[in-house]
């Protein structure tokens, strides 16, 4: 509900009255930290509201054997886990990297359908693979999430099992690998305290409020001294790394979320919002910043490659024999590398005005013998 109380307030100032990009919220956590089911929640929520708000939903687990909710892109409908797994001749995580890897080269397609329906959907929610580092720290986890940042405002949900971090050595763990993920991406970052219902976060709060509670517990939950009564390595290094984190957390956003029972999704969608503005001010700017950076790199680059080819022509003008190999010939056909259009990613959702979506592609069939192109 705050999200669309947040949305209907600013109706009326003037930067709305362009209709407002919808925020697309990647979520991304460890193992069993709860991802998909805070995707049926949040995606629940929205469809609850008057009126509702129904998400474009995209699941990027290839290896996920049931989804909770009904996903508008599913990259299980182009890429067959299984089937790569065995013509690659991989184990299970390789398998994920590779479909993903897959997925990847298509994801201009992806990204196609959704701007298509940026202008009927408020949050894009892009669910990812269970094994977090897949996601986090490949190529294509890169490339997808700069891709989607790059179209659309962006955020981050980093769901934590709080059951699972009730140990500060846990804790401080899960906190550095989100930190890492924020410097990764540089994107807007909340963290979503998940399972309230079985351990309230307060504690969690806690200790990112005041690292002296944080580093008190640390000092209840091992031995801080060795025999000798110095300070262990671990206690040494616990401490230092808890200060360098009370940096990252007043940077940070939390909230807690239940997503077994609803509690704390209006937190969270407030917090979207909030980032939705963050995008704006920070994010965004530094990303026109680092593209006419990066425009004015290739440009160069263009430039002196032009200037290098100039230079062999004037050598090769000199050897008759090369000139004429090299003219081109307007009769010969070009390659065209261009697949003339042709789209095999499904949109399973309402196909819109014009739209031909082959149903028949849908799912992979047993008789249909694919060769997955060979990684290189
Ligand atoms: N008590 C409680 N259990 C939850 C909550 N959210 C998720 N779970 C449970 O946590 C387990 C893992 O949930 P999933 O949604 O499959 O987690 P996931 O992160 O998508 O899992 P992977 O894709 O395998 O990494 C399931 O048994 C859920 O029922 C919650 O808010 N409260």
């Amino acid at each position: 509900m705050a999200a669309q109380e947040g949305q209907e307030s600013t109706g009326s100032s003037s930067s709305s009255r362009i209709r407002k990009k919808p925020v697309c919220i990647i979520t991304i956590g460890m193992a069993g930290s709860g991802k998909s089911t805070f995707v049926q929640r949040i995606n629940a929520h929205l469809h609850s509201l008057t009126p509702p708000k129904p998400p474009y939903i995209l699941n990027l687990d290839p290896a996920v054997a049931n989804v909770p909710f009904e996903a508008n892109i599913d990259i299980r409908d182009t890429i067959d886990y299984h089937e790569v797994m065995k013509q690659y001749n991989l184990g299970p995580n390789g398998g994920i990297l590779t479909a993903l890897n897959l997925f990847t080269t298509k994801f201009d397609q992806v990204l196609d359908l959704v701007e298509k329906r940026a202008e009927n959907v408020d949050y894009v929610i892009v669910d990812t693979p269970g094994q977090i580092e897949i996601f986090t720290w490949s190529a294509s986890g890169a490339i997808i999430t700069d891709a989607i940042a790059t179209a659309l405002p962006t955020v981050i949900a980093y769901v934590v099992d709080t059951p699972r971090t009730v140990a500060p050595a846990t804790f401080m763990s899960n906190m550095l690998y989100a930190c890492s993920i924020l410097y990764k991406t540089k994107l807007p970052f909340i963290v979503v305290f998940n399972k309230t219902d079985a351990q309230p976060h307060a504690f969690a709060l806690e200790w990112m409020r005041d690292f002296e509670v944080f580093q008190e517990a640390l000092a209840t939950h091992q031995s801080t001294t060795d025999d000798e009564g110095s300070p262990t390595y671990m206690n040494s290094l616990m401490n230092s790394m808890s200060l360098v984190l009370d940096e990252f957390y007043k940077h940070l956003k939390s909230v807690g979320v239940s997503s077994m029972t609803g509690d704390g999704v209006s937190d969270f969608f407030e917090a979207v919002e909030a980032s939705r503005d963050e995008y704006e001010k920070e994010y965004l700017p530094e990303l026109v910043r680092m593209r006419a950076q990066r425009d004015a790199t290739l440009q160069k680059q263009k430039e002196d490659s032009t200037a290098r080819m100039l230079a062999d022509l004037a050598v090769d003008r000199a050897n008759h024999t090369f000139t004429a190999r090299d003219r081109w010939n307007p009769n010969e056909e070009e390659e065209d590398e261009d697949d003339g259009g042709e789209s095999n990613i499904i949109d399973r959702s309402a196909p819109w005005p014009g739209q031909y979506i082959d149903l028949t592609q849908a799912r992979r069939r047993e008789d249909q013998d694919t060769t997955w192109p060979r990684p290189a």
